[in-house]
């Protein structure tokens, strides 16, 4: 803009003898906006304040958080606010002002340490909207003293003066929007910790009656939105607060009562976006909701690939996708059909108000009330304003999505585990010596009408081996959830060295019990991340000491970088017995006094189940242990063993029977 002003001012310098020299520029004014030199000029200008909008941001700060969901959002929907892509499922956020409030109360605390940030990127946003204030004043000067004069000398100091306020103007947009980015993801990176660690408080039961789909939205995209209300959503509140207040009485200054005219347009402005946002919100709830099923086929489809394609349903598969997928394109298309109608309506609302101000403003020109300057400065003022008007309700849309997405929040955090410890609970400073008792135990699940355990007693004594035995359904693997303490007994007590669990913090009872379960629960690190798991200080030795007694070192060795080697995504990369071997090596290395195991030889073939039964034995060795499986095949014949057996619909039922009897394995219920 300054080159185009200096370019024209060299022109018109030039221009000026042959065109007559000594104008009266109010005279000639119609051959002056429409086809004279000036005209042209001032046409150039015009076209430069226009460029000027449409570039708010140099004025509104907007955080890379900020537009990180933006770019979620259909490129061309820049003035419309809607949650993108990948939002899961989540119905249309309508939450009411009280959860903005209750939003502020719960996660405000959240923000110390970080406010600092935030207070720097509004003082700087407010730095640059001033210094671009003064720069429009000056385009004004220019206008006036530079170009209607034609006076080329008085062009230099205003021009250095616009370079510099432009140079620290962008100084300060840089650094306000660093600042409140690294503000806005602070706080984002300590909410996310914080709910992922009250998650880590809750026990399994409550992941096990929820999507995880909806689990991971809820700690990604609802968490952002917080972060969008409390964060960089306030630094941009107030930066556009006070964008408005400068440009508005910049106008003012200029003409208040012209002004005043064209802030008779703003309602327009503001009933195109209310009516536009209303429509592009449900289309963007469709959007999101599409999205989340289309992903969730997507993820069931690719995670059963085995399954799919052995049962020849590829082609199902396809289709149920594509039929998602239209969905999406549907909702998609709606959203383009409303953001492309957006633009022109938008642009005939700002049409109206360069004519009403072109129109009045060269009747006061004429008039000699206003300079061409004041003109183009004034309409230079309204460009930044308008689009700082629509950034207003933008936020207040923006506000309204965050508290739908802290309500979300806020309900896990209001989620209480179903097991807690106690106020001050024992933990015993030696390792236990592994004697459990189960005292008259009784155990319905929550969510359960019917009890799963009823009156269940037995005692194994340290280093002894209990084999749990029972028909499906029956509660063997509820057992062990007791004994971990993921539940607890709704009657009944259960003991570890005469000490009621309930009296033991859950991390001590929980470092002194080793599970390994139906289902081998693997990471997708390296084969020696997955060993040491249980124990993160383990030195390399005892690693492969480990692994050599659960009989996995030779295959380790095999393996490309040996155990460096990733096992893929939940060790998918590893047969079933090697899976099981690696989770034996596993506890091996944990070393803890107690170990349940639960169904270890589920799913192995007969010669894979015995090659098994060898590391196991060593691991049950000196341990308490309570073995709960329906193959009596390989199972010593001096081990005890508990019958339970589900009575007419009553789980439950016991029968110890001593060592040394064996019957045969129960049949299914
Ligand atoms: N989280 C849960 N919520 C509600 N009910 C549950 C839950 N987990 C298990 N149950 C129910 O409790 C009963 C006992 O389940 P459990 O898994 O202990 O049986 P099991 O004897 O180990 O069976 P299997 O041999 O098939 O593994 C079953 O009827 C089961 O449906």
């Amino acid at each position: 803009m300054l080159l185009s002003v200096l370019v024209s001012a060299r022109e018109l310098a030039n221009a000026g003898p042959q065109q007559g020299g000594n104008h009266d520029f109010h005279q000639d004014l119609p051959d002056r906006l429409g086809l004279g030199r000036l005209g042209r000029l001032a046409a150039r200008l015009w076209l430069a304040s226009l460029r000027l909008r449409l570039a708010p941001e140099v004025v509104v700060v907007a955080p890379p958080n900020e537009s990180r969901r933006v770019n979620r959002r259909l490129s061309f929907s820049e003035s419309l606010p809607s949650r993108g892509a990948g939002a899961g499922a989540h119905p249309p956020p309508t939450a009411p002002t009280v959860s903005i409030r209750r939003t502020f109360r719960e996660f405000w605390p959240y923000t110390r340490g970080v406010r600092r940030f935030l207070v720097i990127g509004v003082v700087l946003a407010i730095v640059a909207a001033v210094c671009e204030v003064v720069a429009i004043a000056l385009f004004g000067f220019i206008t006036d003293e530079v170009l209607s004069r034609q006076d080329l000398g008085a062009f230099w100091t205003p021009a250095a003066a616009w370079l510099g306020l432009t140079v620290v103007a962008g100084l300060a947009t840089f650094a306000g929007s660093y600042a409140t980015a690294v503000g806005g993801e602070r706080f984002l990176l300590r909410l996310r910790d914080m709910v992922f660690d009250h998650l880590q408080t809750l026990t399994p039961d409550f992941f096990d009656n929820r999507r995880l789909g909806d689990l991971m939205a809820r700690l990604t995209d609802d968490i952002e939105a917080i972060e969008e209300l409390v964060g960089s959503g306030l630094v941009k509140l107030f930066t556009t607060v006070a964008s408005v207040i400068f440009f508005a009485g910049a106008a003012f200054y200029i003409r208040w009562d012209l002004a005043l005219v064209t802030f008779t347009l703003i309602p327009a402005f503001l009933l195109v976006s209310k009516v536009f946002a209303a429509r592009f919100r449900t289309a963007s709830a469709r959007e999101r909701s599409s999205n989340g099923t289309m992903n969730s086929v997507i993820e069931e489809s690719l995670s059963n690939q085995s399954l799919v394609q052995a049962y020849n349903r590829q082609r199902t598969e396809a289709e149920r996708l594509h039929a998602e997928g239209r969905t999406w394109m549907r909702a998609n298309l709606s959203q383009a059909w409303l953001a492309s109608l957006y633009g022109p309506v938008v642009q005939v609302i700002e049409t109206v108000c360069l004519l009403v101000i072109l129109g009045v403003g060269a009747w006061e020109i004429v008039s000699g009330r206003l300079t061409i300057g004041g003109l183009l400065a004034f309409a230079a003022y309204l460009a930044y304003l308008y689009p700082a008007v629509q950034n207003l309700g933008q936020i207040a849309l923006t506000v309204s999505e965050a508290a739908a997405g802290s309500d979300r929040v806020i309900e896990v955090l209001r989620a209480e585990p179903a097991v807690a410890d106690r106020e001050a609970p024992t933990r015993p400073a030696t390792r236990s010596r592994g004697r459990i008792e189960f005292h008259g135990v009784d155990f319905t699940y929550p969510n359960r009408r019917r009890p799963t355990l009823r009156n269940l007693s037995f005692t194994v004594e340290p280093g002894e081996l209990i084999v749990c035995t029972g028909p499906s359904g029956a509660g063997k693997s509820t057992i062990a959830k007791l004994l971990l303490r993921f539940y607890d007994p709704t009657a009944g007590r259960i003991l570890l060295d005469g000490l009621d669990i309930r009296d033991l913090s859950r991390e001590s009872l929980r470092d002194n019990i080793t599970i390994l379960q139906q289902e081998n629960l693997l990471f997708s690190g390296t084969v020696r991340d997955n060993i040491a798991y249980g124990r993160p200080d383990a030195d390399m030795d005892d690693i492969v000491r480990a692994a050599v007694l659960a009989d996995v070192h030779d295959f380790v060795n095999t393996l490309p970088r040996k155990y460096d080697t990733p096992i893929g995504q939940r060790g998918r990369l590893m047969s079933g017995g090697q899976r099981q071997r690696l989770a034996i090596a596993r506890a091996i290395l944990r070393d803890a006094p107690v170990l349940v195991l639960d169904e270890p030889m589920t799913g192995l073939d007969a010669l894979t189940a015995a090659r098994i039964m060898e590391p196991l034995n060593r691991l049950m060795a000196g341990r308490t242990t309570i073995l709960i499986t329906h193959d009596l095949r390989f199972i010593p014949e001096t081990a005890r063993q508990i019958v339970l057996e589900p009575v007419r619909g009553r789980a439950g039922r016991i029968r110890v029977k001593p060592a040394g009897r064996r019957d045969t394995a129960p049949r299914p219920a």
